[in-house]
């Protein structure tokens, strides 16, 4: 399954020892040291042949280490947060003969998964769920609950830019109240996949100004009766530990937590001493600020601006990816560039990020026009509604979100902008599948949650020219909140529009006249559509073929013409059922057509979570590529499929 590796693999004689995090109890301190040497190796060959996320993972070895040998999981609860930089993990745990099939099909996660292992209590994919989790299993456990791993500690690891969420405020919130052990270890690299924005990460720098660990000692000296009281004691035997710790932090404080740190989150030397402690002591809610470096230990990803975050396959020498030729244009970078243009010569247009200012091209915009460019942070509720107030304030908003990341905002979505008729623009990438992240990260829902909501305008560019005219035509568009979704990936090779054509509201478009049967397209689909009528006209089926462009409003004319002059109408997209099929279905039954015995059919994604792959692959699996569409044509004019004779 993994293809052969090209520098020769790494020399691992400790961790080849290694089965379960059990192994680790039998090594000493320095042997843990080597053997995060080992596993760091292990970690970049795996990834340097699957692809993936790189930088959090080395920025954790240490940590992995320390928190296997110091806690008993699986009885002990490790929860990682996004769980992006859970591949060390993996490998301590029992999965290091299937790391190289990390993200492809039938391959590992790139994410924590229950399903995956018992040493994974908690999957994720989304950030700053692991402190509410970890407080879940932590009551759990107070009330007597069971799981067949059992219950012990609940231990939550999560980044600095996951902290500023909301949600892990939440958490920490309830978790401070109800003052239940419950350790947090802040995983501080100074980085989330940029640089972190926002007062949360100023603070945390403060933290660090203030008493950077290699100043603990000193610091420490008669700091005693600072610590937190279930550390007095303990620190007042363990001198050694007493050195690597301060105390601080009074955000945590006054919500509730001991706060442990900063102490240097790559030094076994500090981590197992002060884990140990905390395992022996702690009583209530602590949070131990471990400062770490993303990247750590492979210059090629230290050295870059996003710190390694992910990677393609890359050669572990020099670093650098193995890239295929691109045929076309980035949909993303098509977004990015057109409304750049646009916000040139119309200063009322601006854009929010959260936390994803390279994923969602908002990068580009940024050079030119830092002062419309926000990145709120991993914010996406709050991003929803900045964007809404932005649009109160007269301005013409681009709030870019992936379809995934929508999810979150979905409340404000529609109490904030959709209810108060607000014109924010949302450009909703990474709709449809995504491949090697799976499940938590497909864009399967965005057309049903949004196309639900009056007042709302929902558009699917079926190539790269129609979303030039989308992101135009939601730019001119002020009479209330308007989506665009666009896929992962390359365009299809289009010819672009000199100007962007700006669209009437909910017309669709003829892309081919036929007979008998009708296919109705929202999205990108359409190219494989249009492969699967190739094949067609080969058979002697010749379909028409429209792109409906909107899911709302819908082009009524178009679609109740389709479907008087055709047998048989089928809608596609790449989307859950609730979306543009089932709101055509709606129209039909409204008008009452299907009593004149149209063939109504309306190919969806399947009503499953579909596991990581490659797109054609997670496409294909979904019953969406050009030979499942012929087969659908077929078998709704009712040709034999096997004979394919009508
Ligand atoms: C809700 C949500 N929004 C955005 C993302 C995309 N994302 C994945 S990792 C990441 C950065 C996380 O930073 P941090 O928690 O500091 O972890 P690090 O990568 O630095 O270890 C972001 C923004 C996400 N996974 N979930
Ligand atoms: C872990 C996470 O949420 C991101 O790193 C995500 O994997 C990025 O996806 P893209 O590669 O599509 O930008
Ligand atoms: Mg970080």
């Amino acid at each position: 399954m993994s293809s052969r590796p090209e520098t020769p693999r790494p020399a691992t004689p400790l961790l080849d020892r290694v089965t379960t995090p059990a192994d680790l109890k039998r090594l000493s301190d320095d042997e843990l040291v080597r053997l995060a040497h080992e596993l760091r190796a292990e970690t970049i060959s795996a990834v340097s042949e699957t692809g993936g996320h790189l930088g959090a993972g080395l920025g954790v070895v240490e940590l992995t280490v320390a928190l296997h040998a110091v806690f008993d999981t699986p009885r002990d609860k490790l929860i990682w947060d996004v769980s992006h930089q859970c591949y060390p993990h993996k490998i301590l745990t029992g999965r290091r003969d299937r790391i190289r099939t990390l993200r492809m099909k039938d391959g590992l996660s790139g994410f924590a998964k229950r399903s995956e292992s018992p040493y994974d209590p908690f999957g994720a994919g989304h950030s700053s769920t692991s402190i509410s989790a970890a407080l879940g299993f932590a009551m759990a456990r107070e009330l007597g609950g069971s799981c067949e791993t059992g219950l012990g500690d609940a231990i939550a690891v999560i980044g600095d830019g996951s902290m500023s969420a909301g949600m892990a405020f939440e958490a920490m919130n309830n978790a401070g109240h109800l003052g239940k052990r419950l350790i947090v270890i802040l995983n501080d690299n100074e980085m989330s996949i940029a640089p972190p924005t926002g007062a949360l990460s100023s603070y945390l720098n403060r933290l660090y100004a203030e008493a950077p660990f290699h100043d603990l000692k000193a610091a420490a000296k008669g700091a005693v009766n600072l610590l937190p009281p279930p550390f007095r004691e303990g620190a007042k035997r363990a001198k050694d530990v007493l050195k690597s710790m301060t105390v601080g932090g009074t955000l945590f404080e006054e919500l509730g937590f001991s706060y442990v740190g900063p102490i240097d989150g790559h030094d076994l030397h500090q981590l197992l001493p002060v884990l140990r402690t905390v395992k022996a002591r702690a009583t209530g809610p602590i949070l131990i600020h471990a400062l770490t470096k993303k990247g750590k230990g492979y210059a090629p990803a230290e050295h870059s601006a996003d710190r390694g975050h992910a990677r393609g396959k890359f050669d572990v020498v020099t670093g650098e990816q193995k890239k295929s030729p691109s045929n076309a244009p980035a949909y993303t970078k098509v977004f990015a560039q057109t409304l750049t243009r646009l916000a040139a010569v119309d200063p009322r247009i601006c854009a929010v990020t959260a936390a994803m200012p390279d994923g969602t091209g908002l990068d580009l915009m940024a050079e030119r026009f830092p002062d419309r460019v926000f990145d709120v942070g991993i914010a996406e509720q709050h991003g929803v509604t900045f964007s809404a107030g932005l649009a109160a304030g007269g301005m013409k908003p681009f709030c870019a979100m992936y379809s995934t990341f929508l999810q979150r905002g979905y409340d404000q979505v529609v109490h904030d902008v959709a209810i108060q008729r607000l014109p924010v623009r949302f450009a909703i990438d990474r709709a449809g599948l995504v491949g090697a992240d799976g499940a938590t990260h497909a864009g399967a829902y965005d057309v049903a949650f949004m196309a639900n909501l009056p007042g709302m305008v929902v558009m699917a560019a079926a190539d790269e020219a129609e979303l030039v005219n989308m992101v135009a035509t939601a730019a001119a568009h002020d009479e209330g909140p308007i989506a665009f979704r666009y896929p992962r990936g390359e365009g299809v090779g289009v010819e672009m529009p000199e100007t962007p054509q700006i669209l009437p509201i909910g017309k669709g478009r003829m892309i081919r006249t036929g007979s008998r049967v009708a296919i109705l397209s929202f999205g990108t689909r359409l190219s494989e559509v249009l492969k699967a009528c190739e094949k067609l006209e080969a058979r002697g089926v010749s379909p028409t073929v429209a792109d409906a462009r909107f899911a709302k409003p819908l082009d009524r004319d178009l679609i109740l013409q389709l479907a008087q002059d055709h047998e048989a109408l089928i809608t596609i997209e790449e989307g859950a059922v609730g979306g543009f099929g089932s709101h055509v279905a709606q129209l039909l039954s409204d008008e009452g057509i299907f009593d004149h015995g149209l063939k109504f059919r309306s190919m969806v994604l399947p009503d499953t979570f579909i596991d990581h792959s490659s797109p054609a692959d997670m496409y294909a699996t979904a019953g969406l590529n050009a030979e499942q569409i012929e087969e659908k044509v077929l078998t709704t004019l009712g040709v034999d499929v096997l004979n394919k004779r009508a």
